[in-house]
């Protein structure tokens, strides 16, 4: 029998349920199968995915929606997890690695509406859903007349809970309305300026076993090490300022003409007294010791001029 380079038998990626995991999980098949490898898929229901009338930050945060998944992988009964890298907390547990961050889609956030234009011509006023702090303190410093209301759910729960009529526009990640094929439903992607993404919004993320190197060195066939490096930058701002998704933080990462890497970061204060805090930092980036160090310069910054 022959084998296309070092094939495994059979490459088991397991995943959350919803029909954006399943879009990434398959994602990732089709690529590895590109590859001349036999990939399955074992799909399973999270704490993550069961809770959905209470905001995560209040219920233990995004490691809800990835722990059965380790389990999978602990107990062997899967090899891979396919992650949106947003949703993965900044430090895996003991035995875990990220083998690889692919190839970024749209990281900006979408503003979502059946009759408003922009955010500009939302009335005085207007609801709007999201359940992200990040979008909360964002969007109060772009219009502090807004009604901002709860929203949680999947995708499609959520363009759902619109279409009915709770609140005027929502507002979502690009990436995810995008590989869904609901790009139509966007009416404005937001500039990134104005609405600062998350850390790792648009990236998708691969975890395995730290002992598996069989698959991390098949891995690396997929990664996309500009937008992992610019990730990682990312991520270690959150990191630095004590990363959970309780945080009204963003950090979004960019190549810059010359090489460099630029990271700008927001802060804003949960309770509203503050202002919202704004910092950028910019430096080479060659490897992820480099991209690590600006994100904690970047984390420095904001805390120096008041984030907590
Ligand atoms: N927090 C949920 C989540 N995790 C990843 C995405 C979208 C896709 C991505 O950022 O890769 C979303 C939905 C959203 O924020 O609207």
């Amino acid at each position: 029998m022959y084998f296309l380079g070092a094939a495994l038998s059979n490459i088991v990626i397991a995943t959350r349920e919803s029909r954006l995991a399943l879009w990434q999980a398959e994602h990732v098949q089709a690529l590895l199968q590109e590859r001349g490898h036999a990939v399955s898929l074992l799909g399973m229901t999270t704490r993550g995915d069961q809770i959905l009338d209470k905001s995560l930050s209040k219920v233990g945060g995004k490691g809800l929606f990835v722990k059965e998944l380790e389990l999978a992988l602990e107990e062997g009964r899967a090899d891979i997890a396919v992650h949106s890298l947003k949703d993965v907390p900044m430090d895996l547990p003991e035995g875990f690695v990220l083998a690889c961050v692919l190839e970024r889609e749209d990281p900006r956030d979408a503003l979502v509406s059946p009759r408003h234009a922009s955010l500009d011509e939302l009335p005085q006023g207007a609801v709007v859903g999201t359940s992200s702090l990040r979008r909360v303190v964002l969007l109060r410093a772009l219009r502090p007349d807004l009604r901002i209301e709860p929203l949680r759910g999947n995708l499609d729960t959520r363009l759902r809970k619109l279409d009915e009529g709770h609140y005027d526009a929502i507002v979502l990640a690009a990436a995810g309305l995008k590989r869904l094929g609901l790009e139509h439903r966007i009416r404005v992607a937001f500039d990134p300026d104005t609405m600062l993404p998350a850390a790792g919004q648009g990236a998708l993320g691969i975890e395995v076993r730290a002992d598996r190197t069989d698959l991390i060195a098949l891995l690396a066939a997929l990664s996309h090490p500009r937008d992992w490096l610019a990730t990682a930058a990312e991520r270690a701002v959150s990191r630095s300022m004590g990363g959970s998704c309780s945080m009204p933080l963003a950090a979004h990462a960019r190549w810059q003409a010359d090489g460099a890497l630029r990271v700008d970061a927001a802060w804003g204060d949960p309770e509203g007294n503050a202002a919202l805090v704004r910092v950028h930092a910019q430096a080479p980036a060659a490897d992820f010791a480099q991209a690590g160090a600006l994100g904690e310069r970047a984390a420095a910054l904001l805390r120096d001029a008041g984030a907590h």
